[in-house]
C-alpha cells in the first residue's frame, strides 16, 4: 500500500467515524431515543420510536475515536511538511531551469547549427561521393593490374629461369623475355612483383571496392593459367588473406566509420558456373540433388537468381568462415579438387543496402569477386571427353567476358552479356557506373611462356581500349586536384560528425532534467491535492 493509498484509506476510516458519531448525537438530541437495557459493551445498541437500531458508540468507544482523530491530525501535519517541502524543492528546480537561459539558448543554437550543418553535410556527401566517384573514373572504370607469382620449388629445382623483368622505377611495367630473344614491354593500370604481398595488393584495390558503399557495383575478377595465383590473391589462406576476406573487412570498417550517418545491411552468396551450370556453394547439396539455379531479369532491369542463398553477415569474424565453407563445397564431388577449382569459375556476392538516415535515400548494390577457371589453351591439357566440354565451356565464357569488356571499353551499342551465364550474371555489374577490376595473374617461369604471353595480351586489349596514354597523361593533375578535394571533404565530414555527436548529448542531458522536473512537479501535485483534501475533511469534520 503506497502513501496516497494509506492517506484516502485513512480518510474514509476518520469519516466513517465521525459520521456515526454525528448520527448518535442528532438521535440522542433530537429524537429522545432510548437506551436499551443490558447493552453496556462497547457495540451498543439504540433503538428509535419506530424500533430502528442504530450503530453508536458507548463511552468505552469515545477514546478510541479521539485517539484516530489525533493520529490522524498528525498524519495531516506530516503531509503538509511534506507538500511544503516539496513545494520548496519544485520552485528552486523551476528557478535554476527557468534561470538557466544560457543553457537553453545555447541548446536552441545548437538545434539551428544542427539543422544547419545537416544541410551542408548532405551537400558535401554528395558532393565527395560524386568527387570519389570522378576519381575512380579518372583512374579508369575499367583497371587492370597484373601480378606475378614467385617461382615455385618445382621451378627452381628444375633449374627453371624468370622470363619477366621489372623495372624498379617504373610501378606499371613489365618485360616478358621471348624465346627469340626479343622483349615484349606491357604496362596495366599497377603490377606487383612476385615478392608484393597480399597487404600490398588490397592497398590498390580497396578504393574500388568501397564503391559499392556509396551505391555502385563493382566487379573484381582474377583472370589467368592454372597455378598462377588466382585463389592465392582472390582467397588467400588463413594466415594470408586475400582480396574477398580484406575487402568485407575493409567494408565493415567503412560502414563502422559512417554509423550516425548511413545504416548498412551486408550479405554474402557463393556460386559456382561449371559447364554453363550455377551451382549455389552455400547450400549443402550432399543429401539432395542441387536446385538449378537460373538467372532472371528482375523488375528493375536487375538479373537476380532466384533461389541463390544469401547470408547476412554482421562482421569479419564469421565471414572467414562462409568463405572458407563455400571455397570447400566447390571442391566437393572432383575426383581432383585442385583441377576442377581450375575448370569453374568461383563467384563471391556481397550485397549491400544502404540508407541514409539523415535524408532516408536507400541504395542497393552488389560487389561480385570472381576467381575465374584457369585460361590456359585446350592444346595443353587433356583434350578428349569431360576435359574438353569444361574447356569449351571455359574457353567460351572467358572469351564472352572479353568481348563483354571490349564492347563496354569501346562504348559500342550492343553488349553480349548474354553469351555466356557468367557475364549474363554479372551484367548489372559491368559497364555503365559500375567499377571493374581485373587481376591479370602470370607465372614467371619459362616453361609458361606461352600462356604467360597471351594472358598478358588478353589484358592489354581489356586495359588498351579503355584507358589510351593521351587521356592518362591528361588525367594526373586533375587527379591530384580531386585526391585534395576529397581529402578536405572527408576532414569537413569528420568535423560535422562531431558536431553532431555533441549535440546528442546536450539532447540527452535537456531530456533527463525536462523528465526530472516533470516527474517532481507531478509528485508536488499529488501530495498537495491529497493533502488539502485531507486536511479541509479533518478540519471540517472536527
Ligand atoms: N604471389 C604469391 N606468393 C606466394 N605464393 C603464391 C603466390 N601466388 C600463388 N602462390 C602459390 O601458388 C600456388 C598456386 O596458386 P593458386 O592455387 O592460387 O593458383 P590458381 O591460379 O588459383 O590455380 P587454379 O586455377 O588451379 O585454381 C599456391 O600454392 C599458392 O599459394
Amino acid at each position: 500500500m503506497d502513501g496516497y493509498q494509506m492517506m484516502e484509506m485513512l480518510s474514509e476510516e476518520f469519516h466513517r467515524i465521525c459520521l456515526g458519531s454525528s448520527k448518535k448525537r442528532s438521535a440522542l438530541y433530537s429524537t429522545g431515543c432510548e437506551k436499551v437495557n443490558g447493552c453496556t459493551n462497547s457495540d451498543d445498541v439504540n433503538v428509535d420510536v419506530n424500533g430502528v437500531q442504530e450503530f453508536s458508540p458507548g463511552q468505552g468507544q469515545v477514546l478510541p475515536i479521539l485517539e484516530k482523530v489525533i493520529h490522524l491530525s498528525t498524519t495531516v501535519q506530516e503531509l503538509k511538511r511534506q507538500h511544503s517541502t516539496l513545494s520548496g524543492e519544485m520552485s528552486g528546480l523551476k528557478t535554476s531551469f527557468f534561470a538557466d537561459t544560457e543553457v537553453i539558448n545555447a541548446l536552441q543554437h545548437l538545434s539551428e547549427d544542427h539543422e544547419r550543418l545537416r544541410l551542408k553535410f548532405l551537400k558535401v556527401s554528395s558532393e565527395r561521393k560524386q568527387l570519389y566517384n570522378e576519381v575512380v573514373e579518372l583512374k579508369g572504370n575499367i583497371r587492370v593490374f597484373c601480378r606475378c607469382r614467385p617461382l615455385n620449388m618445382v621451378e627452381i629445382g628444375n633449374g627453371l629461369g624468370s622470363v619477366i623483368e621489372f623495372d624498379p622505377s617504373q610501378d606499371h611495367e613489365l618485360q616478358v623475355n621471348c624465346s627469340d630473344s626479343s622483349k615484349k614491354q606491357f604496362k596495366f593500370d599497377h603490377v606487383f612483383k612476385p615478392e608484393d604481398n597480399q597487404e600490398a595488393v588490397f592497398a590498390q584495390t580497396k578504393p574500388v571496392v568501397v564503391s559499392v558503399l556509396d551505391g555502385y557495383n563493382v566487379c573484381i575478377f582474377a583472370y589467368g593459367q592454372t597455378g598462377t595465383g588466382k585463389t592465392f590473391t582472390m582467397e588467400g589462406t588463413e594466415g594470408n588473406r586475400g582480396v574477398n576476406y580484406r575487402t568485407l573487412e575493409e567494408l565493415f570498417r567503412a560502414v563502422e566509420d559512417r554509423r550516425g550517418i548511413m545504416r548498412y545491411e551486408l550479405s554474402v552468396s557463393i556460386l559456382e558456373v561449371y559447364n554453363e551450370k550455377i551451382k549455389d556453394l552455400l547450400v549443402d547439396s550432399s543429401d539432395e540433388p542441387p536446385k538449378k539455379l537460373e538467372i532472371k531479369q528482375a523488375a528493375e532491369g536487375t538479373q537476380e537468381v532466384p533461389g541463390l542463398v544469401e547470408i547476412r553477415v554482421y562482421s569479419t569474424a564469421e565471414v572467414w568462415e562462409i568463405l572458407r565453407s563455400g571455397s570447400r563445397a566447390r571442391s566437393v564431388g572432383s575426383t581432383s579438387a585442385n583441377e576442377l577449382s581450375s575448370r569453374s569459375h568461383c563467384l563471391l556476392r556481397v550485397t549491400v543496402k544502404g540508407e541514409n538516415i539523415l535524408d532516408g535515400h536507400t541504395t542497393r548494390s552488389h560487389l561480385w569477386m570472381v576467381d575465374l577457371a584457369g585460361s590456359e589453351r585446350v592444346g595443353r591439357i587433356d583434350v578428349e571427353g569431360d576435359r574438353l566440354k569444361e574447356s569449351q565451356f571455359i574457353n567460351k565464357s572467358l572469351s564472352a567476358l572479353g568481348d563483354v569488356i571490349s564492347a563496354l571499353a569501346s562504348k559500342t551499342a550492343h553488349v553480349p552479356y548474354r553469351n555466356s551465364k557468367l557475364t549474363h550474371m554479372l551484367q548489372s555489374s559491368l559497364g555503365g557506373d559500375c567499377k571493374t577490376l581485373m587481376f591479370v595473374q602470370v607465372s614467371p617461369s619459362a616453361a609458361d611462356l606461352g600462356e604467360t604471353l597471351c594472358s598478358l595480351n588478353f589484358a592489354s586489349r581489356v586495359r588498351g581500349i579503355e584507358n589510351g596514354p593521351a587521356r592518362k597523361q591528361a588525367d594526373v593533375s586533375e587527379l591530384f586536384k580531386y585526391k585534395q578535394m576529397v581529402e578536405k571533404l572527408k576532414q569537413e565530414e569528420k568535423e560535422t560528425r562531431k558536431l553532431q555527436d555533441n549535440l546528442q548529448s546536450l539532447q540527452l542531458k535537456l531530456g533527463a532534467r525536462e523528465h526530472a522536473y516533470k516527474s517532481l512537479q507531478e509528485k508536488v501535485w499529488t501530495n498537495l491535492l491529497y493533502g488539502y483534501s485531507l486536511s479541509t475533511s479533518v478540519s471540517w469534520r472536527c
